[in-house]
């Protein structure tokens, strides 16, 4: 029988390491014989690319990129998300609607009522009833203050990066409630550690959940 398609989505404050594991655990599920689809939001399809590129320089109020946000993520859930979940693959991707929750609703402060009906049309499925979530949510939680000095040293700022720590402690508040909502969900990542203490975090996410054997457990 062909492996059934997983879901996994990635996300935190930015600068709290998502891109520096997801890389690692694409090695780890590819070693298990897995396809990997490695993607991101927003972005991931040539459109939602384009749209990622407006959000992510451009001035607007809070409805356009909420709408914006959407807009990408509808493109990318039908050109690569469900393809690649039909095709029996393993879909990592760095950031999901946990992110707009997050961002626009709790840092911007944009009506969550809005944004849940958003996601109810959005991740609407033709062959379910249930809209489309994430098999496990990894949620790398980080200080905000300790995330903005990672990122200092590591590149420019754009639109969503030079906000004020203030704007990142809500964001952080916004992924605990998401947290909270659906806690079956999500892992969350004490992020404040060396590299190889967070790796062994979210290594042992999968392994727990029999998605990944015991590392070094294989002859
Ligand atoms: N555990 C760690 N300790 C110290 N520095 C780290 C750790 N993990 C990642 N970093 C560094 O912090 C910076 C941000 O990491 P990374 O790019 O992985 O974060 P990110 O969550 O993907 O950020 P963004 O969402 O903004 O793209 C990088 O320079 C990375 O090398
Ligand atoms: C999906 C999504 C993303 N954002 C923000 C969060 C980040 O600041 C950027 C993406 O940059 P990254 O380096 O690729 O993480 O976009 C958002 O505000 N809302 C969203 O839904």
């Amino acid at each position: 029988m062909p492996a059934a398609g997983l879901f996994f989505t990635f996300e935190g404050i930015d600068g709290a390491g998502k891109s520096t594991h997801i890389a690692a655990l694409a090695d780890a599920f590819t070693a298990e014989g897995r396809v990997v689809t490695l993607t991101r939001e927003p972005g991931g399809t040539p459109l939602a690319e384009k749209l990622r590129e407006l959000v992510l320089n451009d001035a607007m109020d809070p409805l356009s990129e909420a709408l914006l946000m959407f807009a990408a993520r509808r493109d990318h859930l039908q050109q690569v998300i469900e393809p690649a979940l039909a095709r029996g693959e393993v879909v990592l991707c760095d950031r999901f609607t946990d992110a707009t929750f997050a961002y626009q609703g709790s840092g911007r402060g944009f009506d969550l009522n809005v944004l849940r009906q958003l996601e109810n049309w959005v991740q609407a499925r033709p062959d379910s009833p249930q809209i489309r979530q994430p098999d496990l949510t990894v949620w790398f939680d980080l200080p905000p203050e300790v995330a903005a000095q990672r990122l200092v040293a590591a590149r420019m700022p754009d639109r969503f990066e030079s906000q004020p720590q203030a704007f990142f402690e809500r964001v952080a508040s916004g992924y605990a409630q998401r947290m909270q909502a659906s806690p079956e969900r999500f892992a969350r990542i004490a992020s404040d550690l060396p590299r190889e203490a967070v790796w062994q975090q979210v290594r042992q996410a999968f392994e727990q959940r029999n998605w990944l054997p015991p590392e070094g457990g294989r002859a």
